[in-house]
């Protein structure tokens, strides 16, 4: 784990000194947008037009955030436009690396050993972390964004034309609420987990456990009203809780210490989570292989013995009756 400074790389955990042992997560940096026009986007440059095989994504299979990025590439049917290479889930003093003895696709584009040379080949004198997931333009050789929550909005809608996909998962009448259900679950649920685990003060700790817990309570309420966080149809705000739901009782409750119940023992957000995974083309981009090494080996600080839990079996495929559920209050 490390970062780029000046374009050199140096092996460097997070300093949570400075901030009485919390976690504080950086803001990503590259933020140009793809549009159906290549008009320039909300940041950024123009120049990025929606195009089949012009682009790239570089993602890791344990990360929340790039999981987002697998999930629209999924439902959205751009899997045929848009080519995909997988990091190693081992993160360690060489950062995120493609190292294929190790369950990464390599990196189909350059053959790059490590992600940061993308990040370097992008601009020389990058500084900052190197992080997933990382959007490429092969036309124009360099990074689009390294944004996850923009790189969703952008294949929800500027590929819609090639694919012939109208589906929206932002729709205009629902964004306010979106937009506030989002900045809620980032920062109480998906980055909640990990200021709970990467706490390095017992105060930071317990503050971010009483949040997370606190805020599942009331989506599983929220839940027990509306088959999906806004009602009846998915949007993009229960994509991006599926991504930290679907690691909580493999991930979260023993290596992050989040462990005042498992999502299996919530009524709602457990059939939630089998309604989400059962969707077409999504238990596809879960797995469990890369999330379980991914946070048990690459941690050392937290879990110094490398050892990848066993457990926990569950089946996510098993039936959760959410529609009838729904269909039988009407
Ligand atoms: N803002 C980014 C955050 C992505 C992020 O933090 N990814 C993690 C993996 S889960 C990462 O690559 N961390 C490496 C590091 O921080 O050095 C996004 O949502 O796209």
């Amino acid at each position: 784990m490390g970062l780029l400074v000046d374009g050199v790389w140096h092996d460097q955990w997070y300093d949570t000194k400075s901030t009485s042992g919390q976690f504080k997560r950086e803001a990503a940096q590259l933020r140009n947008w793809i549009t159906a026009d290549g008009s320039a986007g909300a940041t950024g440059d123009g120049g990025f037009k929606a195009e089949s095989g012009r682009y790239h994504l570089y993602v890791s299979l344990a990360c929340p955030w790039a999981h987002r990025t697998l999930i629209f590439r999924a439902i959205k049917g751009l899997a045929p436009h848009i080519s995909v290479s997988v990091v190693s889930p081992d993160m360690l003093s060489d950062g995120w690396t493609f190292d294929t003895s190790n369950h990464s696709t390599g990196d189909s584009l350059f053959a790059a050993q490590y992600l940061h040379q993308i990040y370097t080949r992008n601009n020389p004198q990058y500084s900052g972390r190197v992080t997933v997931p990382v959007l490429w333009d092969k036309q124009q050789n360099r990074i689009v964004s390294n944004e996850s929550s923009e790189i969703i909005r952008m294949l929800n809608s500027a590929f819609d034309d090639i694919t012939g996909d109208q589906q929206d998962f932002y729709p205009a009448a629902l964004r306010a609420e979106i937009d506030k259900l989002n900045e809620f679950v980032y920062d109480k649920i998906n980055n909640g987990v990990y200021k709970a685990g990467f706490a390095t003060s017992q105060q930071a700790y317990a503050d971010a456990y009483q949040q997370l817990f606190a805020a599942l309570d009331d989506i599983e309420q929220r839940l027990g009203q509306s088959r999906f966080l806004t009602g009846d149809t998915i949007t993009e705000a229960d994509w991006r809780l599926f991504t930290t739901l679907i690691r909580f009782d493999a991930v979260y409750v023993g290596h992050f210490k989040c462990n005042k119940q498992t999502i299996e023992q919530y009524d709602n957000l457990s059939g939630y989570l089998r309604e989400l995974y059962q969707y077409p083309g999504v238990a596809e981009t879960v797995d469990f292989y890369h999330i379980k090494r991914h946070y048990y080996f690459s941690h050392t600080m937290i879990n110094p013995t490398q050892v990848i839990p066993e457990g926990p079996q569950v089946d996510y495929f098993s039936e959760h009756r959410r529609a009838q559920q729904f269909r039988e209050a009407e």
